[in-house]
């Protein structure tokens, strides 16, 4: 079944040109694609491909100038009313992502709180903290207390802290070490098989994509000008190769 489809979308920016004339930048160009459920998508493009920018859209962020996001046959923002929760976002940059002046357990308990949904909280911290394997003590510390790793780690917790079933991972391990990427993906892979989670992985680098995804998108100025399926990490075919 088709989760996400996102229908010939493109994106434009205008841009003051001088005298009387406005430029018009193209950023995403006619985007095509769909995610099955519980299949995780990886999305690679070079820095400035517009990357974020389709993310931002699939995430209902941001609105196309063409084009359609869907998810389970309804608009983005209506899914989300109706499935309060149900997606979420793990971004890049970790410390800019959390409220330094937060403990770790109310980091963790933000969606929570927000949905109103504040049953068992502690009971159900524990248990998140475990499923991103840091150990109890951390509720009580500050983000600065923590490695890149574990607070990238503690994103994770909050980002499936409502179940939810879609996750944008936004160059979630770009700035990570390479030892902590290999972990954090291990983390990312075991919690897709326990939770049937649908993932769509954002990255300027294959070598961490392959690993996790089971089908690869190439981003190029806009256009997606390569898919790939993988088995196991490997690619074994290309389709709809159309560079132009
Ligand atoms: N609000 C905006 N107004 C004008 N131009 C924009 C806007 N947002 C993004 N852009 C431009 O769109 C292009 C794509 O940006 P985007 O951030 O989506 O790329 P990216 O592939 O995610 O790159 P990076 O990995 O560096 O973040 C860039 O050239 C950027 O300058």
């Amino acid at each position: 079944m088709m989760f996400v489809q996102v229908e010939n979308l493109s994106k434009s920016y205008y841009k003051d040109g001088g005298f009387l004339k406005k430029e018009k930048t193209e950023i995403l160009n006619g985007i095509q694609f769909f995610i099955k459920k519980g299949e995780c998508l990886g999305l690679i493009g070079e820095s400035g491909s517009g990357k974020s920018t389709l993310s931002r859209m699939i995430l209902g962020l941001e609105k196309p100038t063409k084009g359609e996001v869907k998810i389970e046959g309804v608009s983005v923002s209506k899914w989300m009313k109706n499935n309060k929760g149900k997606m979420s976002v793990v971004f890049q940059d970790y410390t800019s992502s959390v409220n330094p002046h937060f403990t770790i357990r109310n980091i963790i308990a933000e969606p929570l709180a927000a949905w109103g949904d504040s049953k068992n909280l502690d009971e159900r911290i524990n248990v998140l903290l475990a499923k991103v394997g840091l150990p109890h003590a951390v509720i009580h510390k500050y983000p600065h207390e923590l490695s890149g790793g574990q607070l990238q780690r503690v994103c994770i917790a909050r980002a499936i802290s409502t179940e939810p079933e879609f996750i944008v991972l936004d160059e979630a391990i770009s700035s990570l070490d390479v030892s902590v990427q290999a972990q954090i993906l291990e983390l990312l892979r075991s919690l897709q098989n326990e939770m049937n989670m649908t993932y769509l992985f954002v990255a300027h680098d294959l070598q961490a994509v392959a690993n996790l995804c089971d089908c690869i998108l190439f981003l190029y100025r806009g256009k997606i000008v390569d898919r790939r399926e993988t088995i196991d990490g490997y690619h074994v075919r290309s389709r709809s190769f159309i560079f132009s």
